[in-house]
């Protein structure tokens, strides 16, 4: 909205070069949200175009660029949803610890191996072209980051990306209140396996790939960055953060995540004391996905976002 683009206007920062172009396809309950805020942040630096409609294109429905109805002027549907050689990116996690929450968030999602759904294949019963679909998708799909992981993913991400650490920092978007975590018993973690099965075939088959895409990066590099990343993000929190966790009703609108009926999710108050630019970068690192869709819709349309 207005009120969300103008306190965040001030840090737009274009970099000079190409830019890439990426597709993110945003799994639910993976640590997505978190991959998806430092996407944004790099299309802001890029002045990109991204395509909206509503928060998320219709799901549970299949994405189509007709979706995208809203155009810059002087754009089409190819420039926007077909530009060359796209980047394709994606994020799994051990569909143990997303099942649960899944269903506890979206009471609308397909109940049986949800995130296979969200990547497009057949969910319901193995078939014999899974192994085949795999392979497509492998093909399709540049990164495949692994939650589990996260920020070895990370560095993959920024070397594939061209990001530079601070641009790689980070807070858990969407972290749910402590009372609402509940460990599970591994007899419900075995059930939860084996009634998505396949979406546990898909993490197992992908995190395979991940390990050996670590062992083609190089071990040691991987690890000497990660302790980088790990430096530069904490310094970063420090000079940004004044509250981690912070409850709903203690936060103002502009950092105040969406709400579930049946679950309190927490958010991050900046300091107040930084400078003008300072304070672009940190409110967007916390900034929450849909104040964050709305101040990209506003920048791209100068109009509010309809509602629903
Ligand atoms: N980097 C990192 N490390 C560890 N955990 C992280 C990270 N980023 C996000 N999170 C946790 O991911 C959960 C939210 O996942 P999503 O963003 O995919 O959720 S959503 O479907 O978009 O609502 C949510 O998990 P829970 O708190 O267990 O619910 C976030 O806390």
């Amino acid at each position: 909205s207005r009120e969300v683009h103008q306190k965040l206007s001030p840090w737009i920062c274009y970099r000079p070069g190409p830019t890439p172009s990426v597709v993110f396809l945003k799994t639910h309950r993976t640590r997505a949200s978190t991959v998806q805020n430092l996407l944004f942040r790099m299309g802001e630096r890029d002045a990109a175009t991204f395509p909206h409609q509503g928060y998320n294109f219709n799901y549970p429905g299949k994405f189509q660029s007709e979706f995208v109805d809203e155009l810059p002027s002087g754009s089409d549907h190819f420039d926007i949803v077909m530009t060359a050689d796209p980047i394709f990116i994606t994020i799994l996690r051990d569909p143990v610890h997303t099942f649960g929450l899944s269903l506890l968030f979206y009471s609308c999602l397909h109940s049986k191996n949800p995130v296979t759904f969200d990547v497009g294949i057949n969910n319901h019963v193995w078939t014999s072209s899974w192994p085949a679909d795999l392979a497509s998708l492998e093909e399709s799909f540049n990164l495949v980051m692994i939650a589990e992981h996260f920020d070895e993913t990370l560095i993959l991400l920024g070397a594939l990306l061209n990001l530079e650490l601070k641009e790689l920092a980070y807070v858990h978007i969407n972290s749910r209140a402590i009372k609402d975590v509940h460990p599970l018993h591994d007899a419900t973690k075995a059930k939860i396996k084996a009634w998505n099965n396949l979406d546990d075939w898909m993490y197992g088959y992908f995190k395979e790939i991940f390990l050996e895409r670590v062992k083609q990066y190089g071990r040691v590099r991987l690890q000497r960055e990660v302790k980088l990343l790990r430096a530069s993000t904490q310094r970063i929190r420090q000079k940004c953060l004044a509250r981690n966790g912070v409850p709903p009703e203690e936060l103002e609108d502009l950092v105040r995540p969406w709400q579930t009926k049946s679950l309190t999710i927490l958010g991050y108050e900046v300091h107040r004391n930084l400078t003008k630019q300072e304070q672009g970068f940190c409110l967007r690192m916390v900034l929450p996905e849909h104040q964050y869709h709305a101040h990209l819709y506003y920048q791209q349309y100068g109009r509010d976002m309809k509602a629903g």
